[in-house]
């Protein structure tokens, strides 16, 4: 234990840390609490000499006050953004300014804190912040190693997600294509008493819908042709671990009803077999699609809807985690240089190419940005990656084409948005627009969430 603090402590040493508030009182009282931590501070009593400072003294990690004169943190932050985008900045804010403070998460600050702060979370926040490149060194446990965060929506989710692994209740994970949801499923599996057990992952849309049952459920001798041998399914490999249902939402109707009973009754029966086999699984289901909708659309049972959704996790896509982008992509450059023999020539990214990951969109989530920064090596000689090479594979990534089903729903909202704008929020005009009745119409907007009303003047 001591031994650990100590590390800890050399780990922090050297660290330097830029403070900025235009309060003396404040700024002398953080300093002495992070000094005393083994931190070096500098102090900034504006965002115009914060500035200067970083340009003099490349500090690890900033921390600013959202309210001061002239130029506020929230200024600071987007001009500090720009400059330097990896650098980690923590903004401090009063009750009545945390939107503001969320907003500046959502833009790529590190975080924020809620005067008043208490000094553990101060510290902790500070450490998070400039252990950025050692994935939160020292505090995060082994079942979250492999996941990489510093978005404050995926820390709630963990969170959560560590309380309802403890249990066996089936958890439904939803996002979009590529956001992380195996890699959450594979967490959950970790951070349960399962963890020693097996973890067994099947894509339901990938295996044709007639072999689905006997993948699942396994099947006897003899069963139909070809079934030269007993066969266990993955219900029975899985037993003692844990079993991921992904692409849940493309399971045939027609074994839906099957897969229910298995659940209910945590018993298959095996394809030929008389007798049922008892299971012990934790099952995990993901998917991309709304199955909410699919239930209204008649794709997909609503019982069978409630045993898998016992928990409900939202993966957030990474658009809407921009802190997460440039850990990540540091993340897949280190595993990338681990195993190449340039390994040592490409000095992490260049600012510029910072800038461009930050600004794309990235529909194809953090897998996309796995191809684009692996994809952006291959090509980069020495130093750090280039903006322009971080473009080119951009360019040539396949992955960021969405799969057919987002791209039409995606089109469809697109769609309805256009002609409701049109149609000024009416919505007989808007139906007669599109060549639809209006009760479909109706349909249509609700199916996307879309309010009449809003389209209004
Ligand atoms: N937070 C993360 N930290 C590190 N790697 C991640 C993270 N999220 C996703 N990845 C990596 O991104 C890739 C895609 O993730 P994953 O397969 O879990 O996504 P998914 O949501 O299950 O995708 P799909 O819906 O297409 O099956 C994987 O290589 C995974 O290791």
């Amino acid at each position: 234990m001591t031994e650990r603090l100590e590390a800890d402590e050399a780990e922090r040493n050297g660290c330097r840390i830029l403070l900025v508030d235009d309060d003396p009182g404040l700024l002398r009282l953080i300093s002495l609490r992070l000094e005393s931590n083994g931190y070096l501070v500098d102090t900034a009593e504006s965002g115009e000499a914060a500035l200067g400072r970083v340009a003099a003294q490349a500090p690890d990690a900033v921390i600013t006050d959202l309210r001061m004169e002239g130029m506020d943190g929230m200024a600071l932050f987007r001009q500090l953004r720009e400059r330097d985008p990896a650098l980690p900045v923590v903004i401090l804010t009063a009750h009545g300014t945390i939107p503001d403070a969320v907003a500046a998460t959502r833009e790529g600050a590190f975080g924020f804190l809620t005067k008043p702060f208490d000094s553990a979370e101060l510290l902790e926040t500070i450490a998070e912040a400039t252990g950025r490149n050692r994935a939160g060194a020292g505090r995060s446990a082994s079942w979250r190693e492999s996941i990489v965060t510093r978005s404050h929506a995926m820390e709630t989710l963990l969170s959560e997600l560590e309380m309802v692994a403890e249990s066996d209740a089936s958890v439904l994970l939803i996002g979009e294509s590529g956001t992380g949801k195996e890699v959450i499923a594979r967490a959950i599996h970790d951070a349960s008493p399962r963890r020693n057990g097996p973890f067994v992952a099947i894509n339901c849309a990938s295996v044709p819908a007639e072999l689905l049952e006997s993948e699942l459920f396994g099947y006897r001798k003899g069963a139909f042709t070809g079934a030269d041998s007993d066969r266990d399914g993955l219900f029975v490999t899985a037993a003692g671990g844990t079993l991921l249902l992904d692409e849940i939402g493309d399971m045939p109707a027609a074994f839906q009803a099957k897969l229910l009973r298995a659940l209910q009754e945590k018993r298959v029966r095996p394809v030929g077999a008389a007798e049922e086999v008892a299971t012990d699984v934790r099952v995990v289901s993901a998917t991309h699609r709304d199955l909410e909708r699919a239930i209204r659309d008649g794709d997909f049972r609503e019982d069978l809807f409630y045993r898998l959704n016992v928990v409900q996790f939202d993966v957030p896509a990474l658009r809407d985690r921009p802190e997460d982008i440039v850990p990540l992509a540091e993340h897949f450059l280190a595993d990338i240089q681990k195993d190449r023999l340039k390994a040592d020539r490409i000095q992490g990214f260049s600012r510029d190419a910072l800038r461009v990951l930050l600004g794309h969109d990235w529909p194809g989530n953090v897998r996309q940005l796995a191809n684009v920064v692996e994809q952006a090596c291959v090509l980069c000689r020495k130093g750090p990656v280039p903006a322009n090479l971080v473009q080119r594979a951009l360019r040539r990534d396949p992955t960021g084409v969405q799969p057919l089903a987002e791209a039409r729903d995606a089109f469809e909202r697109d769609y309805l948005v256009r002609i409701m704008r049109m149609a000024g929020g009416n919505v007989s005009e808007a139906a007669r627009l599109a060549g639809r009745n209006r009760t479909e119409f109706y349909r249509l907007l609700g199916r996307h969430q879309l309010e009449p009303g809003d389209f209004k003047d």
